[in-house]
């Protein structure tokens, strides 16, 4: 099947809707191609599968447990398995680790879940060598026997805090009837991960430096994917977590490193219960786990945690979730939000500046469930039950962009946020003082955003039943963040920063930057990507 339209082969969780109820019974590859629904919503699978032979998996390699886990979500009548074996084993051989996300004991009950052996160093590689390969597979069975103009060409554009960007250009750079443009926050993301993306020299690569915060770049690519001109001109297409196959394919690592640590424990056994902590930013990486619950994997409890940019731990608090930016001025005259510094926008400046974002994308999936739930606890019908969730999820959405927020949503639907979810914010110093006491206790050096989930980790460890297994997500390499992870370890003995310092980094350096400075206005950034798309197509 390549038009995109489900047939009688596809299971419930292989077909797609909104989660605004604007789209319903799409295919697996509209979805990934579109990227975003016309009514703005995010895509879901009408059911998440249940993994009722997940325990069965618990030999498999890292490619042969994705293709079980990928293979509920993605019928055979539009990826066949061969195809969508071959497309997972190449799209992991590229890790520098043979477990691709090998699992590290820390201490007592606390492992940690290194995600960053990928060729970009961060945790979004697990996800984003995936869907690079998979946006080749469609583009050339779409293109097949055409020439020139009559080739399918996507534009991809996507916005980054630092990591997607780099982990999207590793994915996609060279590849065929593909152009990708990033939008970075100028001065805002770490310089390694600045020259990460900009020393990329395929001419099918390239960024933009937008004057704004992450959020301004998010909201600038959503204006263009509802901007149904531009949409359908350029055949726009997505590489941040609105895009379901990057919930996919995070899935993945935690039926894996569940199993990892049954392989490295004596008293842990396949069935037991474990809890996950996860740096939270976007709200893809902790919705993947949340999908692994409720395929079946016995995760007692989904721990996030976020720095001090915290909509996410105030919504797990009071039910609402609000933007909340009280600008005020401190002693020297400089912004800060609630005692932080802050830039003139509201968003604080931390030391794990890839979650340092006001609005989380991907909890309006989540939003959809909690709604869903909420209708079906009445005994409607499926179809009511998605109309009812749909029309909430859009409401809710309304009223953010609206009036800055939302709630506090209705008490069941914040007691079956909590079931599955605790929250908490991690401060800077807190994640400096977990990057020093993990050093000296292990002489393991965690990048700062790594610190902030270890810090709740911790902190879940001392109230958790005692002896529940914790597994807490390594989303980047400290290389990454040398700012702190040198503010923190710094004349420690036997500490030096090139010790950790990847020698392609230092390479990276070196290199020719391309990348061109924008206002914070979608309409200029439209034009931009247009003029590349042209160049690029030779118009
Ligand atoms: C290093 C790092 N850790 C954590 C996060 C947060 O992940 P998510 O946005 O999926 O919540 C990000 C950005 O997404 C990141 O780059
Ligand atoms: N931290 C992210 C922000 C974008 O998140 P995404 O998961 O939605 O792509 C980054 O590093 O860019």
């Amino acid at each position: 099947m390549a038009n995109g339209s489900p047939s009688e082969t596809h299971t419930e969780s292989q077909i797609f809707l909104s989660t605004r109820g604007g789209d319903y019974g799409l295919s697996f590859e509209t979805v990934v191609l579109k990227g975003l629904a016309q009514d703005g919503g995010l895509f879901l699978p009408h059911q998440i599968p249940s993994a009722s032979q997940w325990e069965s998996w618990k030999d498999l390699s890292y490619p042969e447990l994705a293709y079980q886990v990928m293979s509920l979500y993605i019928s055979d009548s539009e990826v066949p398995a061969a195809d969508l074996k071959e497309l997972i084993n190449r799209s992991y051989s590229t890790f520098r680790a043979k477990e691709v996300t090998p699992l590290v004991h820390l201490q007592d009950d606390l492992y940690l879940l290194e995600l960053f052996h990928g060729p970009s160093y961060s945790f979004k590689d697990c996800a984003l060598q995936f869907l690079g390969n998979l946006f080749e597979y469609f583009l050339v069975r779409k293109n097949q026997g055409k020439e020139g103009k009559d080739r399918y060409h996507l534009t991809v554009v996507g916005a980054t805090s630092g990591d997607t960007g780099s982990a999207a250009i590793q994915g996609l750079r060279g590849k065929k009837d593909v152009t990708v443009t990033i939008l970075h926050p100028k001065g805002r993301v770490s310089p390694i991960q600045e020259a990460q993306m900009t020393t990329c020299a395929d001419d099918n690569v390239f960024n933009l430096a937008v004057k704004g915060t992450f959020d301004d770049c998010q909201d600038i690519v959503k204006a263009l994917f509802n901007d149904p001109e531009t949409n359908s001109q350029l055949s726009l297409g997505a590489v941040n977590s609105i895009n379901f196959s990057r919930i996919l394919a995070q899935i993945v690592y935690y039926f894996y490193s569940y199993f990892s640590l049954a392989r490295q424990s004596s008293t842990f056994k396949v069935g037991d219960k474990v809890r996950f902590v996860v740096p939270t930013g976007n709200f893809g990486d902790i919705l993947a786990g949340y999908f692994a619950k409720r395929m079946g994997l016995p995760i007692d409890k989904l721990v996030i945690a976020t720095n001090e940019n915290d909509i996410l731990d105030r919504f797990w608090k009071t039910g609402r979730y609000e933007k909340k930016a009280a600008i005020g001025q401190d002693a020297e005259g400089g912004l800060e939000v609630d005692g932080v510094k802050a830039h003139e926008d509201g968003v604080k400046e931390t030391l794990s500046p890839a979650m340092d974002i006001l609005v989380s994308s991907n909890f309006e999936r989540l939003l959809w469930f909690l709604a869903y739930e909420f209708a079906a606890a009445v005994g409607m019908d499926e179809e009511f039950n998605r109309k009812q969730a749909g029309q909430e999820v859009a409401a809710w959405l309304k009223d953010l962009k609206n009036k800055g927020g939302f709630g506090p949503v209705y008490k069941d639907v914040m007691e079956n946020a909590r079931r599955s979810f605790e929250s908490e914010r991690v401060s800077d110093s807190q994640t400096l003082e977990t990057i020093k006491a993990f050093y000296d206790k292990v002489g393991y050096v965690l990048d700062p955003h790594t610190a902030v989930g270890i810090t709740a980790a911790v902190h879940s460890v001392e109230r958790a039943e005692k002896g529940l297994p914790h597994i807490s997500l390594s989303t980047a390499h400290p290389a990454k963040f040398a700012g702190a992870v040198e503010l923190a370890l710094n004349g420690k003995e036997g500490f030096n920063f090139q010790n950790v310092l990847p020698q392609e980094f230092v390479e990276l350096e070196k290199l020719e930057r391309r990348v061109t400075d924008v206002e914070n206005d979608w309409k200029a950034v439209k034009d931009l990507v247009k003029q590349q798309v042209d160049k690029e197509l030779g118009a």
